[in-house]
Parts: structure tokens; sequence; C-alpha cells
């Protein structure tokens, strides 16, 4: 298929995606489908513009001065592929797959420059989430949306129980795999260019061996600062796959022991080959809440992995942050807090009550640390700045530190995803 063909198929599934509120995901496999003449090359740049138009739906839109699916399919190739109105027309030019040119009134609404465009637009967002992002970020809001909306790298980590992270450098042998810059185990392939696609790493045999997994470097690093080390009692209670579960589990190097529970036991389905393929042997998973009773005031962590809106993933799900809605973060809020105020049973004396979201909302973050504290007075928090000078000495710019309420990572700011990670130590 040529440009014109994968753009027209796209404009096909922006419209599917509009028209039935359907994640991007299932649309783009059920064009798949019905379209079985498309190679791998042709999905993948089909796909790509489908995300791209996704995350900058506004920009596109304001360029393409509509919000149609066929404004946010020329948009995404203005603004992520290089391409010009006038190169456009051109590569669709004798095309019969393609969709109608720019027109002349098109022409000119997309020679416009996104530099002036309003804030709302260049951050790319919900208007309803701009006081959030504003409220989190202030002064820097517009750019940290707006890098919410980038392509997202494809990270790795090195599973140290199997390979060290240059063993897996060297078994994948990409020429452009990258030690992450915060995470120790971490290796980063850069975000994809134009119709590009990143290497399908869980085909490798390194991955089928164990000796890696995929996990976004924020992730890496929360489940890193939460500190569990060999011998100690670990409870996962939001373990779902086991993302952060088979990270703990090579951080404590086999030894002590993680409860990995969810509170949906079908979350929990992957957990069980991946922790065979990793080697992970120190960690039983546990579906019955009543079968966590006994750890009642034994655990030294409590992990937990809190359900959120996930605003700081937008980057890899971007349909995700136009079908949120401010009563779904107000549900996630409640969970959080429930969740706080049943997992910290399990701390005990002395221990560690570890919150992690993948949200940038202060609502979800620093304020859910605030309300917990103010209802537990058993809790006290640790010394941030300290604890992220520990494992990231000199990177002290490379997060959002406060001291006693926690840090925050963000693309802009570390690369990542957006993380939040506080730690409150049991005090009585
Ligand atoms: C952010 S996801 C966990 C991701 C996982 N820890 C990882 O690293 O791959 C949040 C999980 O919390 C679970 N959850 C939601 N409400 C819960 C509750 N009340 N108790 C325990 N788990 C809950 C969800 O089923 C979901 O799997």
């Amino acid at each position: 298929m040529r440009l014109g063909g994968r753009l027209a198929a796209a404009i096909e599934v922006l419209e599917d995606i509009g028209r039935r509120h359907r994640p991007a995901a299932d649309a783009l496999r059920d064009w798949g489908l019905s379209h079985r003449f498309a190679g791998g090359g042709d999905r993948a740049a089909i796909g790509n513009i489908v995300y791209d138009a996704l995350r900058r739906r506004r920009s596109a839109g304001w360029m393409m001065d509509g919000d149609a699916p066929r404004a946010l399919g020329f948009g995404a190739l203005l603004l992520e592929w290089g391409q010009t109105p006038q190169s456009l027309n051109a590569a669709l030019e004798g095309d019969k797959f393609a969709p109608e040119p720019l027109s002349e009134t098109e022409l000119a609404a997309a020679s416009r420059s996104l530099a002036d465009a309003p804030d709302i637009v260049r951050a790319d967002c919900p208007d309803w989430c701009a006081p959030l992002l504003e409220g989190a970020f202030g002064a820097d809001w517009v750019a940290e949306a707006g890098a919410l909306a980038a392509r997202p790298p494809l990270d790795l980590r090195a599973n140290t129980l199997k390979a060290g992270r240059d063993k897996v450098l060297a078994e994948l042998g990409l020429a452009e795999a990258a030690p992450t810059a915060l995470a120790p185990d971490g290796i980063r392939i850069p975000p994809i260019e134009g119709s590009g696609r990143h290497p399908n790493v869980q085909a490798e045999p390194a991955f089928q061996k164990g000796w890696f997994e995929v996990q976004d470097e924020g992730s890496q690093i929360a489940a890193l600062l939460a500190g569990a080390a060999p011998g100690m009692q670990v409870l996962d209670y939001c373990a779902g796959a086991g993302g952060k579960t088979l990270a703990l589990s090579a951080a404590m190097e086999n030894r002590g022991q993680i409860f990995a529970h969810d509170a949906e036991k079908q979350r929990l389905a992957p957990i069980f080959e991946r922790l065979r393929r990793a080697e992970s042997r120190n960690v039983q998973v546990v579906a019955k809440p009543a079968e966590l009773s006994p750890l009642s005031g034994h655990m030294d962590i409590v992990l937990i992995d809190a359900p959120c809106t996930g605003s700081g993933t937008w980057r890899r799900r971007p349909d995700a942050k136009w079908r949120l809605t401010d009563r779904q973060l107000e549900a996630r809020r409640a969970e959080q807090a429930a969740i706080l105020d049943t997992a910290s049973d399990f701390v005990k004396p002395g221990g560690l009550l570890v919150y992690i979201t993948c949200s940038v909302f202060e609502a979800e973050n620093g304020g859910q640390i605030d309300a917990f504290r103010a209802r537990a007075g058993a809790f006290s928090a640790v010394d941030h700045a300290a604890l992220w000078e520990t494992h990231f000495p000199g990177h002290a710019a490379a997060a959002r530190i406060d001291r006693e309420r926690g840090i925050s990572l963000s693309p802009a700011r570390s690369g990542t995803d957006g993380f939040f990670f506080c730690a409150l130590r049991r005090v009585g």
C-alpha cells in the first residue's frame, strides 16, 4: 500500500473508533481481520497514523480546522511524519486508494503554525483535564501535557535473576537499544519514527528465556524506590499481571517472600507464566482476600500499585485520554482511599507503606496521601529527597520531589511515563 491507501485506512479506523466508542487496538485488529491483504508494514503504518491522530487530536484538528477523522488523519501526517501540505498532496496524486487531496481551504488552514495555537491545543488534552494538569505541573503544564502526547519509547528491564543488562543488550544486538538514563537494569529503544515499528522483542529467544521484561523505566524506578531487599516479607496488594512483582522479586534475589494479590482474579492470570519464565521463586499468588488475614501487621513492605486514571500513560494509550471522565476520576479516588485504609493494616511497625500510581493528577497522588495521613495517624513520611539521592545521586532534576509527599516522574522531566511514588513508615 502507498501512503494514500494507508491514510485512507487510518481514517476508516478513526471513524470506527469515534462511531462505536471502542478502544483503538480493537478497531485496528478488526480492520486487519477484514483486510487480510495488508502486510505487517502496512498495519504498522496505519496504526501509527491512528495513534498519532489520537495523541495529537487537538493539534491535528486545529491544523486542519475541524475534528472529523479525515482532518485528524491528515493532521497526524503533518505533525508527526515530516510531511508538509504540499508534499502530502504530491504523495497522494495518482493513488486511486488515497482520500481526496487537501482542498484549497484545507491547504490554507494547514499552513498555520502550531506555535500560534492556544495552550489547550498544544497541550492536546480534554478541557476538563487542563486545570488538573496545571495543578500538577504549574507553569510547565503545556510542555508536560505536550510530552504526554508524544510517541513513547519501548523500555525493557533486564531480569537480574537470569541476565544482566549488558548481556541482554549484547544478545538483542539492536543498534538503537541503549541503557536507560536512570533505572540500573533498564534498556531503552527510542520512539519510532514515521511508519516504523518497534522490534517484536517478545519473539526474541532472550525473552522466552526470561532474560528481560517489557516495563517502562518509570515503573522500574518506582519498584526500585520501594527498597525491597533479600529476606523481606512483601505484600504486592494490587499485583495485576505482575510487572512490579517481578521487579521486586529480582531486587530480592529470590529470597524472602512476596505475596501477590489483586481484587480481580482474572487480572492475575498472566502472572503465573511470567513468574515461571523469569524464574521468580519467592512469590505466592494470593487471590482470596481472606487468605491475606494472617499477614496483618507482619509485612516489611506493602506496595499499593493503585488503580488510577492512567493519565501518566497517555503516550501509550491515547484513546484513554479522550474517554476519561471526571466521574471515573472520582471513582478511582474512592478506590484508592479504600485500598490505602485496608492495605495499610498489613504493614508491621517500622515497615513501609508504598503508594504508586501511573497518574499525574495531584488528586490521586499527594492529595490522596495527605487525606490518608489525616485519617491514619500511625504513618510518617520518609525523606523522599534523601531516598531519591540514595538511588540516583546527582539526578535531582530528573524528578519532581516533595520531601514529605512523594516523587513524581513525567515524560518531560524524567523521560518516563508519568508515575507517582510515596513511602510512609509505620510508627505505631
Ligand atoms: C495499576 S494496576 C496494577 C499493575 C501491576 N501492579 C503491574 O505492575 O503490572 C492496578 C490493579 O489494582 C487492582 N485493584 C483494583 N481495586 C483493588 C482492590 N480493592 N484491592 C486490590 N486490588 C485492586 C486492579 O484489578 C488492577 O489490577
